[in-house]
């Protein structure tokens, strides 16, 4: 162990690398030193690292590696290290140490030594390099198969992993958003807990401010109970006041009725004083030519006093005369008396002169007494002129009074018809709200030669009982008896006259700003055409269109007087197989050829509840004779066919709309009006009409745009919330009639033929469905200074 320390001697180097140090911490084992060095300092030298391996006698060279020990031994006992040898490399003889040669040619002897040395060892090392290099190749062969497989293996497992690796990414990520949510739940939490801390605090707070407000609840709630009980008494009061308001409402149907009695007793007030008015006006004017004779005979009789007054004046002069000459004469004879016997047969003359002018005086006198009394005559016939003058005079004056009475009576009486007739009106409008239904009228048209004879007898009865006199219709089918009831029913010898008084004030709604439609439903043949068109030729059968139109411009033109004026537009269209077709368009039959081809006339509702047909031709009209040229215009183009039920049969819906647009120039207010007037198509049985090919298709097209009327009208008695109106052109065109805000009218027209007691029976429940339907409450459509901006588009 001692020579082994002194072999080991430090090697020459330079003190100042720290590398080239011996180890002095390695007494016993020199092996351990290298294996430590081996570990720093070898990494990239393959040689160095097998070779100091070796003599390391590393554990993984095997049994057969050389152990260091023998190394040592080879190399004269003198163990090197990497270090050593590394700087017995590098060291390079140093220029300060030529000025002592001797000791640095020691150290090259010595240098020089150690290199043999180290030589040897290298070669010795060599060997065991070799050698063991073989040996390290079989084993790096087996190894390098070890290694393929364990790197196949390695592949698998790497793929494994990767695999691994990347679903644990994949969970890593969901991990992380997991993280991250759960952090922002956690912030959200925390948040939360602290909104929740302060609302803690806050609620207890209120809590405090809650419990005074419940003691003040307390109060409250006594206090509200005693309002509830005196809002329960209210409200009795008020069901006591509701009850009233329907006695009142009833009352004023009695008072309407009242009013209705009213105006038609004070309309026969009316017809008697206008009567004994012209009676009076006879009377008067017999009464004036009596009058007038009378002061023609007083005038004569005036004439005639005036006449006596001078004859009596004449014969008083005459008498004056007389009585003077009288005198004269008497004085004479007193002259003559005196001198009497001068003159005795003067005497004698005189005395026979004096007796015959006595004879004369008295006969004058006589005469003068005639004429007094034919004065005193005279004037009692001028006292009886006078005072009949002045009886005619005064009953003049008296019929006069009476005139004035009765005109002002009659005034009162007009002013009250008119005050009556605003009052009825309105209270007629309220009914119209209050019922807001869509009226229906049914006609029954007469026998018709066509409709053949039959066994069955009447089909048709009408009620007699006071309360439904006139609105009632009974049908008999099968020994049953169906009762209806509607607004009015016509007989079939109602005039036309007749069903246009019933409807005519309908049509003075559309003057004063209302929309209104009437419509005719019923089985072909039934009489629709004739109710709104009326017979051709026939102008005392006019229908209810031209009757309308006809009172619409007499009451524009009674109107005027009192500052309104009136536009009125006119359209026309017709429903042929579920397409609309203009009637007033000049230039038609090129669109509309079979109904087929042509324009597409789009329907719009604005948010008024106007209906807009685009493309459709508007025409400005000033009379009612235009209108009518432009309804025979369109008569002439309407679609019309001969079926088996009808001669003329309408295969088409016809809509005829008058737009009004009235403003009143003294009061600026502006109303709109709308009148539809539409003749529909007639129902009918397939099996009954015995239609073929067009006829067929055109029936299936009626038949079908009825059957979606009737599907929208049982919606609406349901009160459905969706009504069907897009089922049909029919149905949508009518929206705002069917479910808006327009006085709506139908005609439901039946014929008496027992043949078609059937289809009366349907209609007629149809209608009655109708008539119990709920549509909006009428609006009047007026305004003030506004007028739409373009009041052409807008049809109904
Ligand atoms: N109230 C009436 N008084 C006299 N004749 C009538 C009456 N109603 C209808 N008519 C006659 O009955 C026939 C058929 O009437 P109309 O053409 O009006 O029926 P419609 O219901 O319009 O039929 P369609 O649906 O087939 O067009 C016509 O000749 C018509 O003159």
């Amino acid at each position: 162990m001692a020579s082994e320390n002194q072999n080991k001697r430090p090697f020459p180097h330079n003190n100042n690398n720290p590398t080239t140090r011996a180890s002095p911490t390695c007494p016993s084992s020199t092996k351990k030193c290298i294996g430590d060095e081996k570990m720093v300092g070898t990494a990239n030298n393959g040689r160095f690292r097998q070779a100091f391996s070796v003599v390391n006698g590393g554990q993984d060279l095997g049994p057969n590696s050389a152990p260091a020990s023998n190394a040592g031994s080879e190399c004269g006992g003198i163990e090197f290290t990497r270090e050593d040898v590394e700087a017995l490399l590098n060291e390079k003889p140093k220029r300060k140490d030529r000025f002592n040669l001797k000791e640095r040619c020691d150290n090259m002897v010595e240098y020089i030594k150690r290199l043999k040395l180290c030589i040897k060892w290298f070669q010795e090392l060599e060997g065991s390099y070799l050698l063991e290099q073989e040996k390290l190749q079989n084993t790096l062969d087996s190894a390098e198969q070890k290694c393929n497989e364990i790197e196949v293996l390695m592949k698998n497992k790497e793929e494994e992993l990767n695999s691994i690796i990347m679903e644990l990414r994949r969970n890593y990520t969901s991990l992380q958003e997991k993280f991250t949510k759960e952090e922002s739940d956690k912030l959200a939490a925390m948040d939360c807990l602290a909104r929740e801390k302060e609302a803690r605090l806050n609620i207890e707070r209120s809590q405090a401010s809650l419990s005074e407000e419940l003691a003040r609840a307390q109060r409250d709630l006594l206090s509200a109970n005693q309002k509830i009980s005196s809002l329960n008494d209210m409200y009795k009061r008020l069901q006591e006041y509701n009850t009233s308001l329907q006695q009142y409402n009833g009352k004023l149907h009695t008072d309407l009725s009242t009013v209705e009695d009213e105006l038609k007793r004070i309309e026969k007030d009316k017809a008697t004083m206008v009567e004994s008015l012209s009676m009076l006006r006879g009377q008067l004017t017999m009464s004036r030519a009596s009058q007038d004779e009378a002061i023609k005979q007083k005038d004569a009789l005036v004439n005639e006093a005036a006449c006596l007054r001078a004859e009596l004046y004449q014969v008083r002069d005459d008498r004056d005369r007389l009585q003077s000459q009288a005198q004269a004469l008497t004085t004479d004879m007193v002259k003559y008396k005196e001198s009497s016997e001068k003159y005795s047969a003067e005497l004698d003359i005189l005395t026979t002169r004096t007796s015959e002018l006595e004879a004369t005086c008295s006969s004058q006198n006589n005469q003068l007494k005639i004429l007094h009394t034919q004065l005193a005559a005279a004037e009692e016939k001028l006292q009886l002129s006078d005072s009949s003058a002045l009886e005619t005079r005064t009953e003049y004056e008296g019929q006069k009074k009476l005139i004035n009475e009765l005109q002002t009576r009659l005034a009162d009486a007009e002013f009250k018809l008119v005050e009556g007739e605003m009052l009825r009106k309105k209270l007629h409008n309220t009914i119209l709200e209050l019922k807001g239904n869509i009226r229906v009228f049914c006609r029954v048209r007469p026998l018709l030669p066509d409709d053949g004879i039959s066994t069955e007898g009447k089909v048709i009865t009408y009620p007699t009982s006071t309360e439904i006199l006139g609105r009632g219709i009974d049908v008999g089918q099968n020994g049953q008896k169906h009762s209806f009831t509607f607004d009015q029913v016509f007989m079939p010898d109602a005039t036309q006259d007749d069903v246009f008084v019933e409807i005519s004030q309908l049509v003075q709604s559309a003057l004063d700003g209302y929309k209104v439609c009437i419509f005719a439903y019923g089985q072909t043949g039934s009489g629709k055409t004739y109710t709104m068109m009326g017979r051709p030729g026939h102008p005392e059968q006019k229908g209810l269109i031209p009757h309308s139109l006809e009172q619409i411009f007499q009451t524009r033109q009674a109107l005027k007087a009192q500052g309104w004026r009136y536009e009125m537009q006119v359209s026309m269209l017709e429903i042929y197989n579920e397409t609309i077709r203009d009637l007033l368009s000049t230039n038609r039959s090129s669109s509309t050829d079979n109904g087929v081809a042509g324009k597409q006339y789009a329907i719009k509702h604005d948010g008024n509840g106007n209906t807009h047909v685009s493309d459709l031709t508007i025409l400005d009209v000033r009379s009612a004779k235009e209108v009518s040229f432009l309804l025979d215009q369109a008569e002439q183009s309407r679609s019309v066919g001969k079926t088996q039920m009808n001669e003329q049969s309408s295969r088409s819906h016809f809509v005829f709309t008058l737009r009004i647009f009235g403003i009143n120039e003294s009061t600026e207010q502006q109303v709109q009006g709308v009148l539809n007037l539409i003749d529909l198509a007639g129902s009918e049985r397939l099996s009954k009409s015995g239609s073929t090919g067009d006829r067929l298709k055109e029936t299936q097209a009626i038949n079908k745009s009825l059957s979606s009327l009737s599907d929208v009208i049982f919606a609406l008695a349901k009160k459905e919330d969706h009504i069907p109106f897009r089922n049909s052109k029919l149905t949508y065109l009518l929206q705002p009639c069917l479910g808006g805000d327009s006085k709506t009218l139908m005609f439901v027209n039946i014929s008496p033929d027992p043949s078609s007691v059937g289809e009366s029976l349907c209609s007629l429940r149809f209608a009655a469905r109708v008539n119990a339907c709920e549509i909006g409450i009428p609006r009047r459509q007026t305004s003030n200074n506004v007028r739409p901006s373009d009041s052409r588009l807008s049809y109904g």
